[in-house]
C-alpha cells in the first residue's frame, strides 16, 4: 500500500549531520569508492536489529505485524518479499518512525571481529532512517528540481557555514544518483520515470541516512529504467545499508545479501529468494 505522505515532507524539522560525519568526497562516487564490501572483511561492524516488533493499528483488533525479528548488517542489501497485504509496507513505516510499534524496538548493535557484541545496543533514532515510498514522484511538491530536493530546509538567514554544508550535501546527493546532467530549474514532473526515482533517492541521500528503506523501487518503470535503478542501488550499498520491499525478485537477485518472506498476518521468516 503506498503511503500518502510526501517524501519531501520528511525534511520538515530536518537537522543537518555535522559535515565531519559525512564520508569523504570519493566515497560518494560509485566508481571511486574506496570502501570495501563489509561482508568480505573481518573487522568490527554494526547491525540493525529488529526485535519482537508487533503492530496493531489504534482502534483495530487485528495485528498487522506479529513479533517480527531480523538483523541487517551495515552496508548490505536486504530484501523483503511476500504476498500483497502481508504487511511489508507497514514494517517499513514502523522502521522509518511513521507509525509507533505496539511492542518491540529497533536497535543498532556493534560486534567485534569475533562476531560477539562489543557494547550495549543503542535504539535506532528514526532521524537516521531515509524512506522512499512506492511511486515517490506522486508526492513531488515543487516545480523545479532544486526546490524539490531542498523542500523543508531552513529558510531563515543562516550562517555561511550552514549554507556551505547544505550546498555540499546537495551537490553530493545529485552527483551520487547521476542527476548532475539535469538542470536544477527543470520541472520534476517532466523527468523520465527513472530520473524521477533518482530525484526521490537524492532527497533522502542529502541526509546520508544510516538505513535507507525503499518500497517497490522498480514499480511502474520500463526495463531500461529498472536496470538503471538496480545498478544505482548496487553502488549505494557500498556506502549505505539498504532494505527493499519488492515483488521484483529476479532483478534484485544479484545484489541481495539477506532476504525474508513476509507471510500473511505479518510473520517474517528468513528465506532465500525463490528465483
Ligand atoms: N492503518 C491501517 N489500519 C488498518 N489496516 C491497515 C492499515 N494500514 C494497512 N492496513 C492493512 O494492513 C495490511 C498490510 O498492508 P501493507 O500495505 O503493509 O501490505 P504489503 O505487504 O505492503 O502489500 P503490497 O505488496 O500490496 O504493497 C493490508 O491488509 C492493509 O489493508
Amino acid at each position: 500500500m503506498a503511503s500518502f505522505v510526501s517524501v519531501s515532507k520528511l525534511f520538515v524539522g530536518w537537522k543537518p549531520t555535522p559535515l565531519s560525519n559525512l564520508p569523504a568526497r570519493d566515497s560518494f562516487s560509485s566508481s571511486n569508492s574506496l570502501r570495501t564490501n563489509a561482508l568480505s572483511v573481518k573487522s568490527d561492524y554494526s547491525c540493525f536489529e529488529v526485535r519482537d516488533l508487533s503492530y496493531r493499528p489504534p482502534g483495530t483488533e487485528h495485528s498487522l505485524l506479529d513479533t517480527v525479528n531480523f538483523s541487517l548488517r551495515e552496508k548490505s542489501f536486504g530484501l523483503i518479499f511476500g504476498q500483497s497485504g502481508s504487511g511489508k509496507t507497514t514494517l517499513l513505516q514502523l522502521l522509518a518512525g511513521l507509525s509507533k510499534p505496539t511492542s518491540g524496538s529497533v536497535y543498532v548493535q556493534k560486534y567485534g571481529k569475533d562476531d560477539k557484541p562489543c557494547q550495549s545496543s543503542q535504539p535506532l533514532t528514526t532521524d537516521r532512517v531515509g524512506i522512499v515510498f512506492q511511486f515517490p514522484e506522486r508526492y513531488f511538491v515543487a516545480d523545479n528540481v532544486l526546490d524539490e530536493v531542498t523542500f523543508g530546509w531552513p529558510r531563515q538567514k543562516s550562517d555561511v557555514y550552514l549554507k556551505q554544508d547544505l550546498a555540499l550535501r546537495l551537490q553530493r546527493a545529485i552527483n551520487w544518483v547521476g542527476l548532475n546532467g539535469i538542470p536544477l530549474d527543470k520541472d520534476p514532473h517532466s523527468l523520465s520515470g527513472g530520473y524521477k526515482r533518482r530525484l526521490a533517492l537524492a532527497i533522502q541521500l542529502v541526509q546520508f541516512p544510516d538505513l535507507l528503506l525503499l518500497d517497490e523501487p522498480l514499480a511502474g518503470l520500463d526495463w531500461k529504467a529498472r536496470a538503471d535503478v538496480v545498478k544505482l542501488l548496487k553502488n549505494l550499498k557500498k556506502d549505505l545499508t539498504v532494505l527493499v520491499v519488492s515483488h521484483d525478485l529476479k532483478e534484485f537477485a544479484g545484489l541481495v545479501d539477506y532476504s525474508w518472506r513476509m507471510e500473511m498476518g505479518g510473520v517474517l521468516r528468513e528465506e532465500a529468494l525463490p528465483v
